[in-house]
């Protein structure tokens, strides 16, 4: 088994979440301590700055290199505070487009910023980076990546189950009872209400939910929104953070005073999961919610109104919802490392299981 640290900078861009694990990719030994470490207000607010400018920046852009070291070190820094050996680490770095072209090999594009270079320099660890480029390359989505190590995870639950991450964007993976996976995106989940809160409110996100829960719903936008053809498109698919930022504006959702505008986004978000069950082979016997949506009261009650069946945080079964990521980049670390898939048919829509990542020395 490997001891090794997973990294995840997700779509909410609020820190870096990081976690020791112990694995050889397949099974896991121990699970050791987990941190988040937040990004800076300037750090957070130049990435989000990268994420509008991406689709037209070259890759030596002064201003993506300055981001992507600065990136870097608050990931070397997450590392020492963990202050724990390890043989490996799994460096997902930080998204700032993803535009993947279906069933097309050559032709989508998915870009993750992380310098794993100067990482492994500053840890003196192997790093494992750029985790989805050969799926894309494939004509896989590139996302999600997750299942294969939650899979590992739900070995011991009643299936079918339903694991629902709510990050930026949300994602979901289905596990039948003969261990089939069915992966995708769901649809926005807290990226545009995080952008929501900001403009409205000026705070980072919507506290636990309480400005959506003084809120009503509006129903012109959420009909329009969920006329979004994302919703009824069937699986494999993925998204971009900024994939719905056209059809809220369109929507007039901009129009809605702030405690209307975060209800109505809430509602949507549980509106694009109960539209993500349809595709499902047979119903989840429950759901089990990871990802910093969960604390937001607001989702998860709509959550419970929108889905016929149990709707809970994943701690319920003992997991850690706040480190279930950076875990999970342990794990395809060490599968990297030993040549195992990373990405399937049913996570993916990759044509036949592949592996992944490349690694770098110190
Ligand atoms: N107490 C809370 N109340 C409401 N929302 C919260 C709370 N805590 C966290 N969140 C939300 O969760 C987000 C962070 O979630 P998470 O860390 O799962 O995202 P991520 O890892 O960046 O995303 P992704 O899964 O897209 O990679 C915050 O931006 C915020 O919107
Ligand atoms: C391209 C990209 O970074 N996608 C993220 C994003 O955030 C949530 C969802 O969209 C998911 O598909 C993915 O992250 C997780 C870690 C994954 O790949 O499983």
């Amino acid at each position: 088994m490997l001891r090794t640290i997973g990294l995840m900078s997700g779509t909410s861009l609020d820190g870096v979440d990081a976690a020791w694990i112990e694995t050889d990719g397949q099974a896991i030994g121990r699970l050791g301590p987990s941190l988040t470490l937040p990004y800076d207000a300037e750090l957070r607010r130049d990435l989000r700055k990268l994420l509008d400018l991406a689709a037209d920046l070259p890759a030596d852009d002064p201003f993506l290199l300055d981001c992507e070291r600065r990136l870097t070190e608050w990931h070397a820094e997450a590392v020492l505070k963990l202050g724990q050996p390890a043989d490996l680490i799994g460096f997902h770095g930080q998204t700032i487009l993803h535009r993947p072209a279906a069933g097309q090999p050559g032709k989508g594009r998915t870009w993750q910023i992380g310098d794993a270079t100067l990482l492994a320099r500053l840890t003196r660890v192997p790093v494992a980076h750029d985790f989805r480029t050969a799926d894309v390359a494939a004509g896989g989505q590139g996302a999600p990546l997750v299942p294969v190590f939650q899979a590992v995870l739900a070995a011991g639950l009643p299936k079918p189950v339903a694991i629902l991450n709510l990050g930026g964007v949300g994602n979901v993976t289905w596990i039948g009872s003969d261990g089939q996976l069915l992966a995708f995106d769901t649809g926005p989940a807290n990226g545009p209400l995080d952008d929501w809160a900001r403009r409205s409110t000026g705070a980072d996100y919507d506290v636990d939910g309480r400005l959506a829960l003084a809120g009503q719903v509006d129903g012109a936008v959420m009909a329009s929104l969920l006329r979004h053809p994302f919703l009824t498109q069937p699986p494999p698919k993925s998204l971009d953070r900024l994939d719905f930022d056209r059809a809220l504006r369109e929507a007039g959702a901009d129009a809605l005073s702030p405690a209307d505008g975060a209800a109505t986004l809430v509602a949507f978000c549980a509106c694009t999961v109960a539209a993500a069950a349809r595709h499902f082979p047979e119903p989840p016997l429950q759901w089990l919610v990871t990802g910093g949506g969960r604390r937001n009261a607001a989702i998860m009650r709509a959550l419970a109104a929108a889905l016929p069946e149990p709707v809970r945080p994943v701690e319920i079964v003992g997991w850690d919802g706040d480190a279930l990521e950076a875990q999970a980049f342990g794990v395809l670390a060490a599968r990297s490392a030993a040549g195992l898939p990373l990405t399937y048919p049913g996570t993916t829509g990759v044509p036949e299981p592949i592996t992944g990542g490349r690694i770098t020395a110190p």
